[in-house]
C-alpha cells in the first residue's frame, strides 16, 4: 500500500526556453505518493512541456524536479530517468499490434529484467500470475489471445497502460488518455487511473472537463506557462481567474470562426 503524505514528485521554480519564449515559467508541482492530479490549462498553457520536462524529454533552463525526496532528475537521460520509475505514455498507443494482448504485456515485463536474465528465463508461475493479474486490470481477461491490432481504441490505451504497469512505474504520466474513447470506455478508464493510483502517482494531462469533473480529486490549472490555481474541481471550478482563461478563450475561438 502507498505510503499517503510523502511527496514523490517535487518540481520547483521550473523554467523552460524554447528559443528565448518562456513555455514554462517558475512552475511548481508537488505530488504525493498514492495521488492521482488532473493538469489542465487552455491550449498553450505548458502542460505537455511540464510532462516532457518529468520524463527527461526536455530540459528546464532553471528549477528542479527531484524524485523520491532525494533525486534531482533534471540533470539525468530519458532513459535513466524511466528506469528510475516514471514511465510517460503520449497519446498514439506503441503496441504491437501483430502481437497477441499477452504477448505484450508480457515483452513489457522482460524489458523490465536484464538482458541476460531476459533472454534464458522461461516464464514462472509468478510471472503467469502476474500477467494474468494485469490482464484482468485492464479489464482484457477474456482478449488475452487476440491480436493487438484487432482491439478497440479504448482497449489499445488499456493495453498500453498494462505495458507500462509491467515496468512498476512510481509515478506515470498520461497525455489525453481519453482522447477519441467512447463515453463507455471513459469511464472505464477513469476507474481504472484510480485503482492503479492505489499504489502508484499518476499525472494526467486532460481536455475533456466531464473526465476531469468525475474523476479528479486535485486539480492542478496552468496558464501561460505558470500555475494559475490548485484545489478540488469545486475550488478550480468556482475561481474567477480560471473562469476568465476558460471562457476567454471560448469567446476568442468564436470570434476567429465568426470572422472566417
Ligand atoms: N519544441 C518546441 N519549440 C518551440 N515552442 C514549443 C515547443 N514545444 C512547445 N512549444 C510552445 O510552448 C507552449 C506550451 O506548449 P505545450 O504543448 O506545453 O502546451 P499545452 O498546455 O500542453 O497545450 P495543448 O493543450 O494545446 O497541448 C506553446 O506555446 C507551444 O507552442
Amino acid at each position: 500500500m502507498a505510503n499517503k503524505g510523502a511527496a514523490i514528485l517535487e518540481c520547483e521554480d521550473v523554467t523552460v526556453e524554447f528559443d528565448g519564449f518562456k513555455a514554462v515559467q517558475g512552475m511548481n508541482l508537488q505530488l504525493q505518493k498514492g495521488e492521482l492530479r488532473f493538469l489542465i490549462g487552455p491550449n498553450g498553457a505548458g502542460k505537455t512541456t511540464m510532462l516532457d520536462v518529468i520524463c527527461g524529454k526536455v530540459r528546464p533552463s532553471a528549477g528542479s524536479v527531484t524524485f523520491g525526496g532525494k533525486v534531482d532528475i533534471t540533470r539525468k537521460h530519458e532513459h535513466q530517468i524511466a528506469e528510475l520509475g516514471i514511465g510517460r505514455k503520449f497519446q498514439a498507443p506503441s503496441i504491437f499490434k501483430d502481437m497477441t494482448v499477452m504477448e505484450n504485456l508480457e515483452i513489457a515485463m522482460r524489458q523490465k529484467r536484464s538482458v541476460m536474465a531476459t533472454l534464458f528465463a522461461r516464464m514462472n508461475s509468478e510471472d503467469e500470475g502476474r500477467l494474468n493479474g494485469q490482464l484482468s486490470m485492464i479489464g482484457l481477461s477474456s482478449k488475452g489471445s487476440w491480436r493487438a491490432g484487432g482491439l478497440s481504441h479504448g482497449e489499445k490505451q488499456w493495453l498500453e497502460i498494462g505495458m507500462m504497469l509491467m515496468q512498476e512505474p512510481e509515478v506515470l504520466l498520461l497525455d489525453e488518455p481519453v482522447a477519441g474513447m467512447t463515453d463507455k470506455e471513459t469511464d472505464k478508464t477513469g476507474e481504472l487511473l484510480h485503482e492503479i493510483a492505489r499504489a502508484r502517482s499518476v499525472v494526467v494531462v486532460e481536455h475533456d472537463m466531464e473526465f476531469v469533473r468525475n474523476f479528479a480529486s486535485k486539480v492542478t490549472v496552468m496558464h501561460e506557462g505558470k500555475l494559475l490555481k490548485e484545489g478540488s474541481m469545486e475550488e478550480v471550478q468556482g475561481d474567477d481567474r480560471v473562469a476568465e482563461v476558460y471562457l476567454g478563450r471560448r469567446r476568442e475561438e468564436h470570434a476567429s470562426r465568426s470572422t472566417a
